[in-house]
């Protein structure tokens, strides 16, 4: 039987969250309903940050409200802060993502804080997480290139990784969040990673600016990670990280898997017809 390989669906949130001006509440929920047939088991739908800094994510609440609920379909939405954890609570969300970064630059243009802010803010959002019983994963970006900082060191990425996993995570995203690392820098910087986590509570989260990103999947895929981030349509990319493009298409690492002979459990017909509702949402060139 082939092996597993999890697609975990973040174009509502990492895709929409780019896009010029508001989407609809109604098309983002289309997208999510296309979305909820092709088999991911979880999708990150939105998230519950502030609306002065992601405007575009600013209908949070009436998107978890609309979202199809089915048997093996999870949604996780981003939360920054304890406020945004109560608001992602209340909308019933299944799994809160907290995220920081690996390098000061870009916690500071996405955050408004350090790291160790950025994590001491975040740890009352882990503890309530916990007691509530809520999963909770881990994100942290620009693990190889802060579009502020330059070379981030496979060090540091390795010494916040261990941070977030203390904070109780059961997964940790890592964020080649500009998309244009080369393979050879992933590989050193997973090799530093695994030297504090194993392959099974990490995720790679590449974003495809450089054309890289299937690349770079399979240097993960060979260090042994078996969860890997991708937005419908390739939408997307990071509003702090400038000239950044969206994230590697879903229907592109699902069919790579395939290739590989991996299994995904995704549709890729329904795949297809998602992609091409996505790319019809899309206003960034
Ligand atoms: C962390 C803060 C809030 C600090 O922002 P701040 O301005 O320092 O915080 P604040 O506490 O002073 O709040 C400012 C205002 O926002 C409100 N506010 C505060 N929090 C919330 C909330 N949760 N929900 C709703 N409203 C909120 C708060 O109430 C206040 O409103 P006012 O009093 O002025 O009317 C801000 O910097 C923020 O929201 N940042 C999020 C930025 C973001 O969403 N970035 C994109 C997601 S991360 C990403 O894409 C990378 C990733 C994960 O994909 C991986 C990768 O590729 O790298």
């Amino acid at each position: 039987m082939a092996e597993r390989v999890e697609v975990y669906e973040v174009g509502p949130r990492d895709g929409l969250q780019n896009e010029p001006g508001q989407i609809a509440t109604d098309v983002k929920l289309e997208l999510i309903r296309k979305l909820a047939e092709c088999g991911f088991r979880r999708i990150e739908a939105t998230s519950f940050v502030s609306p002065k800094w992601v405007p575009q994510m600013g209908d949070a609440a009436q998107v978890m409200a609309g979202v199809p609920r089915r048997e093996g379909l999870t949604y996780a939405v981003l939360a920054p802060n304890i406020k945004g954890y109560q608001a992602a609570k209340l909308a019933r969300a299944d799994e809160i993502a907290i995220f920081v970064s690996a390098s000061e630059g870009f916690s500071r243009a996405n955050l408004n804080a350090t790291i160790a802010e950025s994590l001491d803010r975040l740890k009352p959002v882990a503890e309530a997480a916990i007691a509530d019983g809520i999963k909770l994963r881990g994100y942290v970006s620009v693990v190889v290139d802060c579009p502020f900082d330059g070379p981030v060191s496979p060090q540091q990425v390795a010494g916040v990784v261990e941070q977030l996993l203390a904070l109780g995570c059961h997964e940790i995203s890592l964020g080649e969040t500009l998309g244009r690392a080369k393979p050879e820098a992933v590989k050193a910087m997973l090799e530093a990673v695994l030297g504090s986590a194993p392959p099974h509570l990490l995720a790679g989260h590449f974003h495809d600016t450089g054309g890289m990103a299937l690349a770079n999947m399979d240097v993960a895929l060979d260090a042994g990670l078996r969860v890997f981030d991708a937005s419908i349509g390739g939408l997307g990319g990071c509003p702090y990280a400038p000239g950044a493009a969206g994230n590697v298409a879903t229907e592109a690492v699902a069919r790579h898997l395939q290739s590989l002979g991996f299994e995904t459990g995704l549709d890729l017909d329904l795949l297809d017809d998602a992609a091409r509702y996505a790319q019809s949402l899309r206003r960034t060139p």
